[in-house]
């Protein structure tokens, strides 16, 4: 059966990439292409099953809230979703039995894998810093990406008994340490020429540890993209993270 699909952010760097995948892809049809100035109705009026979000962070809710309203399935690549985001979007699903809604920081199989082996190395560091690396058109920082990875970080060396990793810098110009997340430090590089990449350092005993990811392209994030949209139809509520997709989880 072929899945009309809508997509929001069309014209951007990622919903137009969205837009040839989803248009090349045998069992699907591009519907709908939305952006700025754009009517949103498009998206009802062509009979969307599944929209796909590329948009901003200050976007994306409005446009869920959209989606779940009028009964469409959503897969998310936006970042900016707090753990208060999220929970907002679990309660309107409560309201809208059947809807399915797909929020993945990345899409890239490399890079999910990148923090499931972070999270096992987790354990076995005492440091661990994550730099993040990206085109200077990205709208946020620290990446939606390397915030999860911190998190995930953070919560296996909590379980593993491990406080914050040592650091006895006290003299310091205003972000040279970078930011805090989950208590990991994480370094935001924005550089012409990179597409998306993260590094997580890990160091111990007389040895590190560098685990990296590299998007050379954003074709790196459809495979992933596509997969999400075939499953949301048959996944109601809320799924955060593509390695429930994959198997990972
Ligand atoms: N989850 C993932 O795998 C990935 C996530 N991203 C995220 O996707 C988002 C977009 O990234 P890019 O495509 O690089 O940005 P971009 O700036 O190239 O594209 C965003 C597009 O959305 C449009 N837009 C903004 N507000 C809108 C609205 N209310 N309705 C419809 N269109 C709207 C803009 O006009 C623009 O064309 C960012 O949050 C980025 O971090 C980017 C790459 C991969
Ligand atoms: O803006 C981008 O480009 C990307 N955004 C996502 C993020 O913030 O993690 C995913 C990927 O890093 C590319």
């Amino acid at each position: 059966m072929t899945i009309k699909v809508g997509v929001l952010g069309a014209r951007g760097r990622m919903g137009s990439e969205v837009c040839r995948a989803v248009s090349a892809a045998d069992d699907m049809e591009l519907v709908a292409q939305v952006d700025v100035g754009d009517p949103r109705d498009q998206l009802v009026a062509g009979g969307a099953q599944v929209v796909v979000d590329f948009t901003h962070p200050d976007a994306v809710m409005d446009n869920l809230r959209f989606c779940v309203d009028n009964r469409l399935h959503a897969v998310v690549g936006t970042t900016g979703f707090t753990t208060e985001r999220l929970e907002t979007v679990r309660g309107w699903l409560d309201g809208a039995p059947g809807v399915g809604v797909v929020i993945a920081p990345n899409f890239s199989v490399g890079a999910v894998l990148m923090m499931r082996f972070a999270e096992l190395a987790a354990p076995h560091f005492e440091s661990v810093e994550i730099v993040e690396l990206h085109h200077p058109g990205k709208a946020d920082a620290p990446s939606g990406t390397a915030a999860r990875t911190a998190d995930l970080v953070a919560d296996a060396r909590k379980a593993a008994g491990l406080g914050e990793p040592p650091d006895a810098t006290t003299q310091e110009v205003e972000g040279a340490r970078g930011a805090r997340v989950s208590d990991i430090r994480v370094h935001s590089v924005r550089l012409a020429g990179l597409v998306a990449h993260q590094e997580v350092l890990f160091g111990g005993h007389g040895e590190t540890l560098t685990i990296r990811h590299d998007s050379l392209s954003r074709t790196s994030f459809m495979p992933g993209v596509l997969l999400a949209v075939r499953s949301v139809v048959d996944r109601p509520g809320l799924t955060v993270g593509l390695e429930h997709l994959l198997g990972l989880r």
